[in-house]
């Protein structure tokens, strides 16, 4: 199971401090979200960022791209150094592309999915990505309150790679993890929590991090 800070709630003006705070403390993803104004209301970072990070840690830099047409800054993110990017199916009418265009540039592909999307409308990508994505929380604010609805995606998700051998993908939840949500999700059959607001808002967040990692321990199989 992984743990994958987001730095949309770090200090902006002390980056590279709250990276390596979060890596020194056993953070497995760093997770950072890009939203460009359009798909989201909220305008935070693109490519130049992650170049700017990537010196800065060895954590895989899993890139949430909240912005429209995203097919158009896949090689971007790629030069800059991100491992894993995951693509909404709402912000493209070409996702199976942009996922394909992900996995020829040599990075790990995602698919994310809102709150009011279902699943039946990325099932065609599943044999193709390396993770699926789902947001409990609307997208593009921090410190929003968990969406249980939810949890019935993370359970079917978990169900249907468990029954077919060509799913190989990770769960991963975004949006209100703390420590109790994180056990609910880990317990539907998440893999990857991402946690914002929980660990950046802290006065402690590397005992914050900890807490999340302890409170997943007994539902990890490895
Ligand atoms: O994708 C996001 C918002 O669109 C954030 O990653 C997510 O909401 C995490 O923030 P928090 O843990 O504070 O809820």
């Amino acid at each position: 199971m992984k743990i994958a800070p987001s730095i949309l709630s770090a200090d902006f003006a002390n980056l590279a401090h709250d990276v390596k705070l979060v890596e020194n403390a056993g953070a497995d993803y760093l997770h950072v979200d890009v939203m460009d104004g359009h798909f989201v209301p909220n305008i935070t970072f693109g490519p130049s960022v992650v170049a700017a990070l990537r010196p800065v840690t060895k954590l895989t830099l899993d890139c949430h791209l909240m912005i429209e047409h995203p097919e158009n800054y896949i090689k971007d993110f790629a030069q800059a150094g991100a491992d894993l990017l995951t693509i909404h199916v709402e912000s493209t009418p070409h996702y199976y592309r942009a996922i394909q265009m992900t996995k020829e540039a040599g990075l790990k592909a995602g698919v994310v999915v809102n709150p009011g999307t279902p699943l039946e409308l990325i099932k065609n990508v599943f044999p193709l990505v390396d993770q699926v994505l789902v947001m409990t929380v609307n997208p593009g604010f921090g410190g929003q309150k968990f969406l249980p609805d939810m949890l019935a995606k993370v359970k079917r998700l978990d169900q249907l790679r468990q029954t077919n051998d060509k799913y190989h993908f990770d769960i991963e939840v975004d949006g209100g993890i703390n420590a109790e949500t994180i056990k609910t999700c880990a317990a539907a059959g998440a893999d990857v929590f991402v946690a914002g607001s929980y660990i950046y808002e802290a006065a402690d967040p590397a005992a914050r991090l900890q807490t999340l990692k302890n409170n997943v321990a007994i539902y990890d199989a490895d």
